[in-house]
């Protein structure tokens, strides 16, 4: 333990990173086990006393040591008013030999004084520090509006806390799938049991210093009417019966009538006017717009200005960026807030994965501008359904929000995870960097995955693939990962009760992760083989079999469980074929060489087109684009090959070149590989370089695309699509 106390001691920060922190390096003091209390009046009803009882139990009015806290204004800490930061939740912490004083500008920042405390007092001693501190964001926490099993009680318990700890005062709850938040019971009152849950939570937010917002989700059925408008405000009240002071409503993802920016403003007006502003003691309005995102949004339209202009000032409108899913930079808000005329409430969508669920996002936050905290009243996360698991992007949405130009991406992912699971980091550290892309998605979001060990990998592929050869240094340290991967999935899964809670969500992608790394192993093992007849058979029967059981889909995860898919895997599964591959050249044998079954082959003489990957994704199958200029030689050919004769639907390619570029290209197909017939190519869309064949219904077994100009030919290989006949 002494040990762990001393690794702690070295690499403590204080969580978020605080504005102002100054240390005497030289001195610090004993944790005083008793102490006399001075506390302000106006901290009687807050939790800031609560905490600091709770953190230091041994109140005696004769000790020698004394606590002087309150908020500005209070008698009890008036020689220190100059000290506090003139900013919302701003506060003064000093230790000294003989007090401590915490003096908050207003109640919470007199809480996060306190907060700052706990975790000095995790240290062995007290150093003697000064902190001024205050956050550059006004609102900051998490918005749980995912479609997907919502949070469970627990779950939300420990994120109230969670978000406690890392001064963060904003829960807002809308998980997509309660009915009662959204179509069809958004009307009625919760069941008795419900609401007892939600009484439970919302206290709990009180005891955190969070604001419970709670939102409502009614555009896809209000009627613009006296009585939807009057439904609406009843289950507001009910809800502020049951403690809530924060509410919402949000207009995403919906169609029809409650769509219309003047309806939803009157609405939201009309609701703010006579809810909001008459109760007094309710945070101010949020909205999530119809238009949530750039991508979406029809300026011309109007919708976005209507609701800028109608809305009054002090509701807050949601915004997720230039996308569904997006990084948020300086020129999203120069696009957003002028037509909105206020400072976008930020709704990030990330670590969110409903739309990627077969992937855990453990990596880093990263991407968002660090100069912006002027331009935004407020960030919240929308995180995955894993709610523990989210919490690594959580502590680092904090940090960042917090104090943005301090942040630090990846010192903050390491801390977090240190926060998750202090001893047991290394191996979670291990597992979140090899687990964070997010793989193919419609919204087209990706994250960095093996960021340290993607050189070694890339070298490893490129010498074996180009020359047959293996990088031995690459293939070292890539030989080292996997043992670590098989090591840190053994150690989590067997972690016990350190953060059981984490293990029971993440156990499925930590038995996928064991099966990368042991894939790994044994094709690494295969590449020293592929010359010897006997010893490679059983190596490659091994990679097959783990294949197989990579791609089992543990029935409770229907949509398949994926780890390692960003680098990881791809590197493994070329190497599983290229050495198949070489072994059939040398022994004449047909070893299956293809690691993710595909019904489609590509074969081409043209280099650059040779290694591309084929997809299958139901119906539809393609060729990995290329994004490089492809050197077409004269007579050179690409070959597309079914496992089976197939019927086709469409057949779609795009070389990126106009009509005229076709003419040097003959495509042809062939139901037997000997005689082939051509089809004819047109224009999709006059103009652009997409083109059609006419193969509807044609039987195909191979597809051929040929450069029958006698000259080579530059073309971009933008897109390869077929779909089959269903
Ligand atoms: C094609 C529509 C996809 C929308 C996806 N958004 C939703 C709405 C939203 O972002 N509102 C601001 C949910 O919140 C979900 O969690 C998140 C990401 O999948």
């Amino acid at each position: 333990l002494l040990a762990t106390a001393t690794i702690h001691a070295q690499e403590f920060r204080l969580q978020p990173t605080p504005q102002n922190y100054t240390v005497q390096q030289d001195d610090s003091i004993s944790i005083p086990r008793q102490y006399r209390l001075m506390a302000g009046n106006s901290l009687n009803n807050g939790t800031a006393l609560p905490l600091l009882r709770s953190l230091m139990p041994e109140e005696a009015p004769d000790a020698a040591f004394r606590i002087y806290i309150g908020t500005k204004g209070d008698k009890v800490v008036s020689s220190y008013r100059k000290r506090i930061p003139q900013k919302s939740e701003g506060y003064f912490l000093k230790i000294e030999k003989d007090r401590i004083i915490i003096a908050g500008a207003d109640e919470r920042g007199t809480y996060y004084g306190v907060q700052t405390l706990a975790q000095l007092l995790t240290l062995d001693k007290l150093p003697l520090a000064e902190v001024a501190d205050y956050p550059d964001v006004p609102y900051r926490g998490v918005v749980e509006g995912f479609y997907g099993t919502p949070w469970s009680q627990e779950d939300r318990i420990r994120q109230l806390d969670f978000y406690g700890r890392n001064k963060m005062n904003v829960y807002l709850y809308g998980p997509k799938d309660d009915p009662y938040h959204s179509t069809p019971h958004w009307r009625k009152p919760y069941p008795a049991q419900e609401a007892e849950r939600l009484k439970q939570l919302v206290d709990r937010a009180r005891d955190n210093n969070v604001i419970f917002y709670w939102a409502i989700h009614p555009g896809q059925d209000i009627r613009w009417n006296e009585e939807d408008r009057e439904l609406l405000l009843q289950k507001f009240e009910s809800m502020y019966q049951l403690g809530v002071r924060g509410f919402a409503v949000f207009f995403d993802d919906i169609s029809g009538e409650g769509t219309k920016a003047d309806k939803q403003a009157e609405l939201l007006n009309y609701i703010d006017n006579h809810f909001v502003q008459v109760k007094k003691d309710v945070a101010p309005l949020v909205m999530c717009p119809t238009e949530y995102n750039k991508s979406w949004t029809k300026v011309e339209g109007g919708y976005l200005t209507t609701l800028g202009e109608k809305l009054n000032k002090d509701i807050q409108i949601m915004w997720t960026g230039n996308r569904v899913i997006a990084t948020i930079d300086r020129p999203t808000l120069d696009f957003i807030n002028p037509l909105i005329k206020r400072k976008a409430y930020i709704w990030w969508n990330f670590p969110v994965s409903d739309y990627v669920r077969d992937h855990l996002l453990m990596g880093p936050v990263y991407g968002n501008g660090l100069d912006i905290e002027d331009g935004m009243s407020a960030f919240v996360s929308n995180p995955m359904e894993h709610a523990e698991a989210s919490k690594i992007s959580l502590y680092s949405v904090a940090d960042y929000t917090w104090n943005m130009e301090k942040f630090d991406s990846d010192t903050s992912w390491r801390h977090a995870i240190k926060d998750l699971m202090p001893l047991h980091a290394e191996y979670l550290e291990t597992f979140a960097a090899h687990n964070s892309d997010l793989g193919k998605n419609g919204h087209g979001f990706r994250r960095e995955e093996s960021i340290r060990l993607q050189p070694a990998l890339s070298a490893l592929l490129k010498s074996y693939l180009e020359k047959g050869e293996i990088d031995e240094t690459a293939y070292n340290q890539v030989d080292e990962e996997c043992r670590k991967i098989i090591l840190s999935a053994d150690m989590l899964l067997a972690s016990g009760n350190e953060n059981r809670p984490l293990i029971d969500e993440i156990r499925p992608w930590l038995t996928q992760f064991k099966l990368v790394g042991e894939y790994g192993k044994t094709v690494l093992e295969m590449m020293r083989l592929p010359q010897q007849e006997k010893a490679f058979l059983p190596g490659h029967a091994h990679a097959q079999a783990l294949q197989t059981l990579m791609t089992d889909n543990d029935a409770r995860y229907p949509q398949g469980v994926k780890s390692g898919s960003g680098q990881l895997m791809p590197t493994f599964d070329a190497l599983f074929e290229a050495s198949t591959k070489q072994y059939n050249q040398r022994f004449h044998t047909a070893l299956n060489a293809r690691a993710v079954y595909s019904p489609y082959t590509l074969e081409s003489n043209v280099q650059q087109l040779a290694l591309l990957p084929t997809q299958q994704k139901g119906k539809e199958g393609s060729i990995a684009p290329s994004n490089e200029v492809i050197l077409w030689q004269a007579g050179g050919s690409l070959t597309l090959s079914m496992d089976r004769p197939r019927v086709l639907a469409t057949l779609r390619i795009d070389l990126g070149t106009k009509e005229e570029g076709y003419t040097h290209f003959r495509l042809e197909t062939s139901l037997d590989g000997k005689t082939w017939r051509n089809a004819n190519l047109q224009s999709v869309w006059k103009g652009y370089t997409m083109q059609k064949a006419d193969v509807e219904g044609q039987k195909v077994l191979k597809i051929r695309l040929t450069n029958t100009s006698g000259s080579e030919q530059k073309v971009y290989f933008k897109a390869f699509r077929l779909t089959e006949q269903e």
